[in-house]
């Protein structure tokens, strides 16, 4: 894989959107006549934002901003998470949603890019706050929403819990049981088998079909992971079951290091007792920002944007890195790691899974007919292989990165789409 030009887009100044449109104008030499349409990968076809104000336990009234974003919809409805973090910005969200239009099409799911977010710390509300304030911002971005319209699932901060209030407040406000409005929700109300841990399971199979393309095996190998949450821990027990060694993993909390290996069973012990992994006594404490060089084949980043930069990119000792988080790593780290010859499987392909089951829950609720565990992830791991294929082997005929081969994939589709569909009038 030949390297691309080094950026000149620096980790500080750097916002979301702006690595995003990055990705988009290094896939655009590579487009031909579709490149006509680039513009339309530029721009979000939609943005609301909403106040959201909820009475707190104590009577006072707080106000916090929520997103929901529309960056596409050529292909199908929008889809995407919600996200609950203090950080939350539209520029996030726009990108977060962005990132979905190109991973959808990348795995050929029949869906746009949406993505939602309310600037809020979670951790901060008692969980009446929370549900009140979940239920609050689906009525608000309830115009734009529906099965047929816009699927929200979680993301960070939110998950099944949520996805449970949102899909009932959407349906006391059309006056019908709708299991098709979100995905992730409890099995109980009409949520999939495997969808807990199909991000994960979907990073360990990309990891997988990565690492036999270079004659890696994962049995024995060793695993750091950044972000203990749904996608971290799912990740970190399915590689640990597959006979890897998980020998680092960090969390807002804090970082741990345990060269003899961490059994993520018995941290995510820890964890639910606790609230995170400091504190594990079975390894030792190492700086959270330690956690991304320390040596190992698979790093995967599971937490939020912009980890892997210009600053730390020289010192990853990863043979592979998989992109469990979306945007974790900027542009310019990119390049360095190309460089380098560390193998990075992009997000739009790597954390691909969690989207997979979500298409999967979707199709089930419409048909009210569920399938099997073991149907779900046979499914899951033949859609997430045939699409690393595919994007392995446009790397190696364009002599590209995996990130750029699965924007021609995606963009390809997304703008073929667009031509078909015309400008009105
Ligand atoms: N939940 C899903 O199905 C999907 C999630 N993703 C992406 O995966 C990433 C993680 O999402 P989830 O696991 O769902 O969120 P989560 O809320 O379940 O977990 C987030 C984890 O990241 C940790 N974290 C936060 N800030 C950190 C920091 N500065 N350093 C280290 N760890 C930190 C938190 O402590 C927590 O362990 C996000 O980028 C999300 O967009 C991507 C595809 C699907
Ligand atoms: O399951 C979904 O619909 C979306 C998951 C998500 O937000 C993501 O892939 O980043």
């Amino acid at each position: 894989m030949k390297s691309e030009p080094l950026s000149y887009l620096s980790s500080e100044t750097i916002g979301p959107w702006e690595i995003y449109l990055a990705q988009v104008d290094r896939v655009t030499p590579y487009l031909g006549k579709l490149a006509y349409w680039v513009e339309d990968l530029k721009r979000p076809k939609r943005i609301l934002i909403v106040d959201v104000p909820i009475h707190t336990d104590d009577g006072a009234v707080l106000h916090f901003e929520g997103y929901r974003v529309h960056h596409n919809t050529f292909r199908g409805p929008a889809k995407g998470g919600v996200r609950f973090h203090q950080d939350v910005t539209l520029s996030e969200v726009m990108a977060l949603s962005a990132w979905m239009t190109i991973k959808n099409a990348a795995v050929g799911l029949p869906y746009g890019g949406g993505k939602g977010g309310i600037r809020v710390d979670p951790r901060k509300l008692s969980p009446g706050e929370l549900e009140r304030l979940t239920r609050r911002y689906t009525s608000e971005i309830g115009l734009i929403i529906g099965p047929d319209k816009d699927i929200p699932a979680p993301d960070v901060g939110s998950g099944a819990r949520e996805m449970a209030w949102m899909m009932d407040t959407y349906s006391m406000n059309v006056g019908r049981t709708t299991p098709g409005v979100v995905t992730g929700k409890p099995i109980a109300v009409g949520g999939s088998l495997g969808r807990q841990d199909a991000t994960g399971r979907g990073v360990f199979v990309a990891a997988a079909v990565a690492a036999e393309k270079i004659g890696l095996p994962v049995e024995g190998s060793r695993v750091v992971v950044q972000g203990f949450g749904n996608v971290g821990n799912a990740a970190a027990r399915i590689f640990h079951e597959a006979g890897a060694k998980v020998v680092a993993v960090s969390d807002v909390t804090g970082a741990v290091r345990n060269d003899g290996g961490i059994d993520p069973h018995d941290l995510l012990q820890h964890v639910a007792s606790l609230g995170g992994v400091k504190g594990y006594p079975k390894a030792e404490a190492i700086p959270a920002s330690e956690v991304l060089t320390v040596p190992c084949e698979f790093l995967v980043p599971a937490a939020l944007e912009k980890q892997i930069t210009e600053k730390n990119a020289w010192q990853v000792q990863a043979k592979i890195v998989v992109e469990g988080a979306n945007g974790p790593t900027v542009p310019a780290a990119d390049d360095i790691l190309n460089e380098r010859g560390v193998i990075v499987v992009p997000d739009v392909i790597a954390n691909a899974g969690g989207v997979t089951v979500s298409y999967f829950e979707w199709v089930q609720d419409f048909n009210s007919f569920f399938w099997t565990e073991a149907e779900i992830n046979a499914r899951l791991e033949r859609l997430m292989r045939q699409s690393l294929e595919a994007v392995w082997q446009v790397a190696q005929d364009k002599k590209v990165s995996l990130r750029t081969a699965a924007y021609i994939v995606a963009a390809t589709r997304v703008l073929e789409a667009r031509s078909l569909l015309g400008l009105y009038p």
